[in-house]
Parts: structure tokens; C-alpha cells; sequence
């Protein structure tokens, strides 16, 4: 079989309907898979990866009928592992002298598995490859992803992305392609390959996309190495991605357990009762792990925000089948999800304490467990569903300590729970201060090999008394062939902050950065992949958890508590960073002369120092005798008081149209609060949005219920009985109980002016992110750069991988391609790229049931902007490519 993708490329890879079970039998495929080849005719002839070795000559004779083998030029290897070049050797018999290009490691592994010594060309990222009639590969390199040797290649004139075993899937189709094949069973496909292959490669499926996205290449079709084609929006798989690498749960709580005797399922079922009967929006799934398929365990642990396993005690440990997965979740390092532990047992127990254990080394937040002796008296499974109820409510964001045993009937219990509640705002609050670590021996997080600078790695040709810091940037675990990122100090230690900051020749000043949101935690992360030794001191007045600040405003409709948006204590964050984190403190001043920050009495001297201060929201001036009870959702703690104003009552006012208004509207409706929303603009998000899109959106914030009063003020709020009574100007007069403003934001400039930096509507900053005095840098919403204040992620995130090589020695300048607004309203969701405001515009729109595509051109006939709505979100990509850059 062969087929057209393009008039340019045709597969000849093989559909392989009958596999059930793939690396050995680690992968359960239930429907098949396939080894996709492509063969790409220019005026050069190139192939793509080839087959699985047992259908090697198959592939060979079917290769064989669509073209004459000698006029193959080149061969590109994406990948090593066999199920994409075993091949090779049945190829390469036929044509030996064509060259293979590949990675280095690529290169390594393939004279690995087939101990040849071919015609390999080595490439890099941005090697390009010319195919003659204006085409040419581009390649980019892409290390455990999922292999050392992995590497991706673009083929430029076409917008064709050979992404291998990325975007992939295991699924024999006759169909190919995405839009032509079932949705449902190619996203669950797609969802497993993610969740049991991917998972702990997230860190670099992000970084690899942003790197991606940067070239700002257009994309008209993924051309995977397993599975169908992404040709209908390939960005829809790119963004899914995205959101799966980030930390993904939905509100879902999965039950696993073996049993023997029965005991530990009834324990199962009571707990699972209890969670219903405490948050009946939560998603419960049970598993009898003996008679499950494994895999599909594991995409459910990805799924959810939190498990529970169980197994009876045997000879002091748990059932292997248990023991085995636990291993197995070790290795996939899911993030940011809670966990608890339960089981039956006759005399000594055991298996609860362990699996406990294991769950933490495995990375969950492990909130105690639950033991019942033998058969479970009835008694005992009251207290399953009491822990259950505890463990949902404390899942859910409700801070109950989950104790079991609390009223257990003595004979139930053996011992009461193995480990107390771990919450990690709790946590972060009781301990305020820092988490540092040394600089000398590094251990692999995935695996524990120690790397120790006194041996160095001779396999690697790291000699003995090699720091860390000069160990090459290419060093692979020896172990699991996991990269550096991925190690963290042996030794860290408590209340670093102390040594990292003297700066008195003991220890080098640190980088300081002041401000505990997203863009210090970016900029955290980008600085380590650059530079792991430099001490970085975080200084945060708040509690310095990472979350994901856009969530905010979706939250309440998914049930989602403040603990559940949080995916990294301040401890994870230090641990995994090997940075110091001081939350709680409020820096008092600057002196940019002496290079030092002062908070509290105390001086500390910085090397560079980085202003991460946000913004703050602006609350229009109003009357009346309420107005000090409006509230605003700016961070954690806003949304924590922000849940507890919802729960005493179900009416809000919105005030403020905008991006977060609108958003925070709809999810209030779709969470069932009767909702209005207010604006001096006279249509919703009048800034962004052409009128016809505003109007349109109007009729879906009306159709879910939200009453609009647009091109109003508010006259006065004040309290009364039932609530706070609001006036608008056109006299109508309302009562609701919580009175949200989203008015905007206004960078937080104070500290730096006190320090004389250049301020304007934010910290004047350069293209390089240097505010007005060397040596102190700006970052995100209190940023403004060349003019620009831009608080939102895409920029944030881009800023921060070129102040992060700053700092790290590179002098690097900020570019910013023309970047998207998405409105993030799931009724109808909207992107809008460039300028889709100003007079004059002309907009030619194309609408269907489905949305529609806006482009808008000047005065002088070029285009300028564009809107996307609905299914034509797709478009959206296509028309940014085409839009000017910003810097
Ligand atoms: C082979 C075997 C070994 C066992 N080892 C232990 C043990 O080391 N400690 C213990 O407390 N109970 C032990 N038990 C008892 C079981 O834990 C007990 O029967 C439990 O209630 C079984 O739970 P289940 O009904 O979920 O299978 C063992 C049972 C069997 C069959």
C-alpha cells in the first residue's frame, strides 16, 4: 500500500492492524499501528524514516514499485529506535552509498542496533537540506523526545513538519488522515501515547514547541512516524500538546487497587462512595489492577488530579501487580497531583506504609492512607467513606485534614494512618523560608544515579574533578539517558539563603528576582536549562506557589479549589530548580549603586537583579458605602476569597468587559451564578474585538444568562439586607452578593521609581529586558518594553527564555513575532492577530454555522489583522504568519 499525502510526498510506510502489544509487551495497542515512510520528489528524491525490521522486505519491494531505488538521494533518519529503521540494513543492501542524515547520537544509536558503518551525515538544528525546485528540509533537533537521537524535519515550501514519534499515535486507520478518521478514538489514542510514552519528557515537549513556534514557520501538515496525518488545523494537536506537557488533570480521582480476598475492592467502593457523596461534579474511576489493561490505568492517572491505591498485605510488602505500576509512575513523573493510599490486611500489615512511599518517591502529594483488618466490618467502611468524603473535599480545595481512624470502632483499625495531609499552600505558608543546595554532587531525579565530580563519567568522556557546571550540556544520564535538566543537588539543604547571598567572597552574589508569579518561575526555569550553578535567590511577598494564572478565571465552573490549581509548592519549586525561595517578604528597597535589595533589616547583595512584581488591578473610582467589599482575581489569594464570596451567595456583578471580565462572566454562568457584567464601553471587549465579533459574543453571554449592561457607569454600591445593592446609570438598580471588578491592570512600578529607575506606564526596559540601571532587569506584567506593556503568557514566556540566556552570559534582545489573543470563552471561543481596532478598517469576513474568519486591511489595502471564531480557529495560524513582527 501506498498512497498521496501531497502531490510532492507519498507514504510507503505499513499498516500493522494486527499488533496488540508493542515495545515487548509494555504497550497495549488495541488498534494496531502503523510505521509511517514518506518519499519526498523534488528534483532530489528523499526518504523519510523507514519500517519495523520484521517487515523490512515488504517495505523494500513496495519501495521498490513505486520508485527506482538508485534514485533515492538521501535518506533522513528522524529516529533510531527499529520500528523506524530496522529497515535500513534490507535498504542499504540495495543502495549502500546513499547518504543517511541524522544526529549525532543518531549516528550513535544506529551504529548500535546495526553495527554499520553507512554513509551518515551529520545534522543540527537549522541544517538545511536542498531538494532543488525551491524546497528544502530544514532539521531540528529534538534530544529525548523521545530518545537521545530523536530529531524532527521541516520541509520549508511546503509547511510539512515530519515530527516522528511526536504528535503521534498507536492506530492502524484505513483513512490516514485526521479529519477523515473517528475523533473520539483518535483523541483517546492520542491521549495514551502522551500519557504512558511522553509524560516525563513534559519540560521539553514545552520547550521544544516554544522553540518551534519561535522560527515562526508556517504549518499545513504534521507528518507523523505512527498513526494518522495531521492535515485538517495541525495546531490543534501542537496546542493539545501544550496543555497535556502542562501538568494536565482534569477533575477526576482514580481508584486503583489489587485484592485477594475482596477486602481492599469493598474498601475501594466505600471510599469511592464517599468522594461522590462529598463532590458529586468529581469524575471517580475504579480499577481492579488484575484484570485491567495497564495502559489504560496509566492514561488514567494522567487524567486525574488524584489516586488512590490499595492492596491487601502480603508477606509485609503489596501485590506485585501494585508494586509494579507504582514503578512504573516513578518513571513516568506525573506532576502536581495528589494521592492516598489503602489496603486490607491480617496481622502485621505493611503494603499501606509502602505504597505511600513509593507514591511520594513517584512525586504525588500524598495526603495519608487507610488500613482495615480482613474483611472489612461494617464499621470500617464507614470510615473508607469518611476518608473518602475528607479526600474529596480536601481535593477539591476545602483544607480538611484527611486523618483516618478518627471515630474507627477499635477492632477496624489496627494503626491510625501512616503520614498526615500534605498540603502544599499549607505547607508553603508554615514554611516560610528557603530551600537551597549545594553545588557538588548532582543525582537524575528519574533514576537516582549520582553523578559525583571526583569520578566524572568515563562512558562520556567526563574526566574525574569535572564541576557539574563544565559537564557538557549533551550529558545523558548513564542510567536512563535522561539530560542534565533533569538532575537536582544530592545534598540541598535548609535556609540557603543565608549562603547563597553573602556575597563576600565566600559564595558569588546571587541572582536576585523579586516577585513569586509566572514570569519568575519562567525565567527560573529557562536561567537552570542555561546555567545550573549561578545561585538564584527568589524573593515573593506572597505564599510563592507556581500556578497557572490564566486558570484563575476558569476555575469555579470546574469545582476547582485553590490546592488544585497549584503545581509546585515553593519547596518542589526550589528542589527542582536548586534555587532559594523566600516567601513572604516584601522587599523594602533598591540601591543600584551598592548593587544591594534591603527587606526587613536585612541587606542583600545581588549580582543581577530582576523586578517580577506583576501588576495590580485597577478598581475604577466608585460611590457608595460598599465599595471596600469588591473583590478582584488577580492571584491564589485573590481567588481563595474569591470562592468564599461564591459560596454565600449566587449573585455577581462583573464589572469590566474585557479579556478577564468576559471569561470570569461566562465560567460564573456555566458554574450556575447569576451573573451581570457591566462596562463604560459601550460592547464587550471593545479594545480587541471588531463589532460584529463583540455583538456575537453578546448573544452567547446572554444566551448562558449573563445580563449585559455595556456603555454604563456604576452610580453607587452599597450594603443592604440581602447583599449589596448596585445603581447604574440607566437607573436600573439590582442586588447581588458579590461584586467582582476586572477593570484592568497597572504594572507595579513603586519599588523601581524609589530606586530611580526610568518609569513610565511600567519599568522602562530595553530590548534586552535592562531597565534604565545596568544590572537590573524587568520582567512580565511590570514591564515596558520599547513602549509596550504586553501582560500576557506568549510574550512573558519568550521574554524569559532571552532574559534567562542574558543573564547566563549571552546578551540577547527580545523578539516578538506578531502573537495571538485568544478569548478563552469555551462557548465561543475567539483569536484575534494584529490590528483588529482603528479606524478605517476594511474587514472581508467568511461565516458559516460553524464561526468565522475576519481579515481586516488599512487604508491602504494591507492586511492588518484578522479574527477567528468557532471551528475556523484554524485558520488563525496561517493569517498570523502573514502579520508584521512586534519587536
Ligand atoms: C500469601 C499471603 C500472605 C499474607 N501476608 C500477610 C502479611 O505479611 N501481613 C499481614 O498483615 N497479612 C498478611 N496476609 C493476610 C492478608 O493481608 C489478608 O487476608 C487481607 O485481608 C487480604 O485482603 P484482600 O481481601 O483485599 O485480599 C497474607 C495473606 C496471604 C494469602
Amino acid at each position: 500500500m501506498s498512497f498521496a499525502v501531497k502531490s510532492n510526498i507519498t507514504w510507503v510506510g505499513k499498516q500493522d492492524w494486527e499488533l496488540r502489544e508493542f515495545h515487548g509487551a509494555e504497550y497495549s495497542t488495541h488498534k494496531g499501528s502503523s510505521y509511517n515512510s514518506y518519499l519526498v520528489r523534488e528534483e532530489k528524491v528523499a526518504l523519510i524514516d523507514t519500517v519495523w525490521s520484521p517487515y523490512a522486505q515488504e517495505f523494500v519491494d513496495n519501495l521498490e514499485k513505486e520508485i527506482d531505488l538508485h534514485k533515492i538521494d538521501y535518506i533522513i533518519a528522524n529516529h533510531a529506535e527499529i520500528d523506524h529503521s530496522g529497515a535500513l540494513p534490507a535498504l542499504l543492501a540495495r543502495i549502500p552509498d546513499t547518504p543517511i542524515y541524522c544526529t549525532e547520537n543518531g549516528v550513535k544509536s544506529l551504529k548500535g542496533h546495526f553495527h554499520k558503518d553507512w554513509n551518515f551525515k551529520v545534522v543540527k538544528t537549522g541544517d538545511t537540506l536542498d531538494l532543488g525546485n525551491g524546497k528544502q528540509f530544514v532539521f531540528v533537533e529534538a534530544p529525548m523526545l523521545h530518545w537521545p537521537d530523536s530529531m524532527m524535519t521541516y520541509l520549508a515550501g511546503d509547511a510539512v513538519l515530519f515530527s516522528n514519534d511526536a504528535f503521534g499515535q498507536h492506530y492502524a486507520s484505513e483513512q490516514m488522515f485526521n479529519d477523515l478518521v473517528d475523533q473520539e478514538e483518535l483523541r483517546a489514542e492520542c491521549l495514551k501515547y502522551y500519557a504512558n510514552i511522553l509524560t516525563p519528557f513534559s519540560a521539553r515537549v514545552t520547550a521544544k514547541i516554544h522553540e518551534v513556534l519561535s522560527f515562526k514557520l508556517p504549518l499545513e501538515m504534521i507528518c507523523t512516524s505512527h498513526g494518522i496525518i495531521w492535515r485538517d488545523n495541525p495546531a490543534q494537536i501542537v496546542e493539545q500538546y501544550l496543555a497535556w506537557a502542562d501538568d494536565y488533570q482534569e477533575n477526576q480521582i482514580t481508584l486503583i487497587y489489587d485484592t485477594m480476598w475482596n477486602g481492599t475492592r469493598q474498601m475501594a467502593e466505600a471510599i469511592t462512595k464517599g468522594i461522590r457523596s462529598a463532590d458529586p461534579s468529581v469524575e471517580v474511576k475504579m480499577f481492579n489492577l488484575a484484570i485491567s489493561d495497564k495502559n489504560d490505568v496509566l492514561t488514567q492517572v494522567f487524567k486525574s488530579k488524584g489516586i488512590l491505591v490499595g492492596s491487601p498485605t502480603v508477606n509485609n510488602g503489596m501485590l506485585p501487580q501494585v508494586a509494579a505500576l507504582l514503578e512504573e509512575m516513578r518513571g513516568l513523573r506525573f506532576r502536581g497531583k495528589h494521592a492516598a493510599s489503602f489496603g486490607s490486611h491480617g496481622w502485621s500489615g505493611g503494603a499501606v506504609d509502602r505504597i505511600g512511599q513509593r507514591l511520594e518517591e513517584a512525586g504525588f502529594k500524598v495526603s495519608g492512607g487507610i488500613e482495615a483488618v480482613w474483611k472489612p466490618t461494617d464499621g470500617a467502611l464507614d470510615e473508607c467513606l469518611a476518608f473518602g468524603r475528607r479526600i474529596a473535599q480536601q481535593w477539591r480545595g476545602e483544607h480538611a485534614p484527611v486523618q483516618a481512624g478518627e471515630n474507627a470502632p477499635a477492632s477496624a483499625f489496627a494503626r491510625s494512618p501512616a503520614r498526615p495531609a500534605a498540603n502544599p499552600v499549607a505547607a508553603a505558608t508554615a514554611t516560610p523560608n528557603v530551600v537551597a543546595a549545594d553545588g557538588g554532587s548532582m543525582r537524575c531525579r528519574t533514576c537516582g544515579w549520582v553523578y559525583d565530580p571526583a569520578k566524572g563519567e568515563s562512558g562520556q568522556g567526563v574526566h574525574a574533578g569535572t564541576p557539574w557546571s563544565a559537564v557538557p550540556e549533551t550529558f545523558l544520564c548513564p542510567e536512563c539517558l535522561l539530560g542534565k535538566s533533569e538532575f537536582e543537588p544530592l545534598h540541598p539543604h535548609r535556609d540557603g539563603a543565608a549562603d547563597a547571598s553573602r556575597g563576600d567572597g565566600l559564595q558569588p552574589a546571587p541572582v536576585v528576582i523579586i516577585g513569586g508569579g509566572s514570569a519568575t518561575y519562567q525565567l527560573v526555569r529557562a536561567f537552570r536549562a542555561q546555567d545550573q550553578d549561578t545561585p538564584v535567590l527568589v524573593i515573593t511577598a506572597d505564599a510563592g506557589a507556581d500556578y497557572p494564572k490564566p486558570q484563575l478565571v476558569h476555575g469555579f465552573s470546574r469545582k476547582l479549589g485553590p490546592s488544585d490549581l497549584v503545581q509546585r509548592s515553593p519547596e518542589e519549586l526550589a528542589r527542582e530548580f536548586n534555587v532559594t525561595i523566600k516567601t513572604h517578604t516584601r522587599v523594602d528597597s533598591i540601591d543600584a549603586e551598592a548593587k544591594t535589595i534591603s527587606f526587613g533589616g536585612e541587606i542583600q547583595p545581588y549580582r543581577d537583579l530582576v523586578l517580577a512584581l506583576g501588576a495590580t488591578p485597577w478598581i475604577p473610582p466608585l460611590e457608595g458605602n460598599a465599595v471596600d467589599r469588591v473583590i478582584t482575581l488577580n492571584n491564589l489569594s485573590d481567588y481563595e476569597t474569591y470562592l468564599h464570596q461564591l459560596s454565600r451567595g449566587t449573585r455577581v456583578l462583573v464589572i469590566g468587559a474585557g479579556l478577564t471580565g468576559t471569561e470570569v462572566a461566562l465560567d460564573l454562568a456555566e458554574g450556575g451564578q447569576q451573573v451581570w457584567l457591566t462596562d463604560v464601553a459601550p460592547r464587550t471587549l471593545a479594545k480587541v474585538l471588531p463589532e460584529f465579533v463583540s455583538q456575537e459574543l453578546e448573544a452567547r453571554l446572554v444566551q448562558k444568562g449573563c445580563r449585559l449592561h455595556l456603555g454604563q457607569n456604576i452610580v453607587s454600591i452599597d450594603s443592604s439586607a440581602g447583599g449589596v445593592t448596585v445603581r447604574l446609570s440607566d437607573g436600573e438598580t439590582f442586588e447581588v452578593d458579590t461584586v467582582l471588578v476586572a477593570a484592568g491592570v497597572r504594572p507595579r512600578v513603586e519599588l523601581a521609581k524609589a530606586a530611580g529607575l526610568q518609569v513610565n506606564r511600567g519599568i522602562q526596559v530595553d530590548p534586552q529586558l535592562q531597565s534604565s540601571s545596568a544590572h537590573i532587569y524587568a520582567l512580565g506584567d511590570c514591564a515596558e518594553i520599547e513602549g509596550r506593556v504586553l501582560p500576557f503568557m506568549h510574550p512573558l514566556s519568550l521574554a524569559a527564555q532571552a532574559l534567562a540566556k542574558t543573564l547566563a552570559g549571552e546578551r540577547t534582545g527580545l523578539r516578538l513575532p506578531a502573537m495571538p489573543t485568544m478569548v478563552k470563552t469555551p462557548a465561543m471561543p475567539i483569536q484575534v492577530g494584529g490590528v483588529t481596532v482603528a479606524d478605517g478598517l476594511q474587514w472581508t469576513v467568511e461565516a458559516d454555522e460553524t464561526g468565522l474568519t475576519g481579515k481586516a486591511v488599512n487604508d491602504e489595502g494591507e492586511f492588518v489583522g484578522y479574527v477567528v471564531t468557532g471551528k475556523h480557529l484554524g485558520n488563525g495560524m496561517a493569517l498570523l504568519q502573514q502579520l508584521p513582527a512586534l519587536l
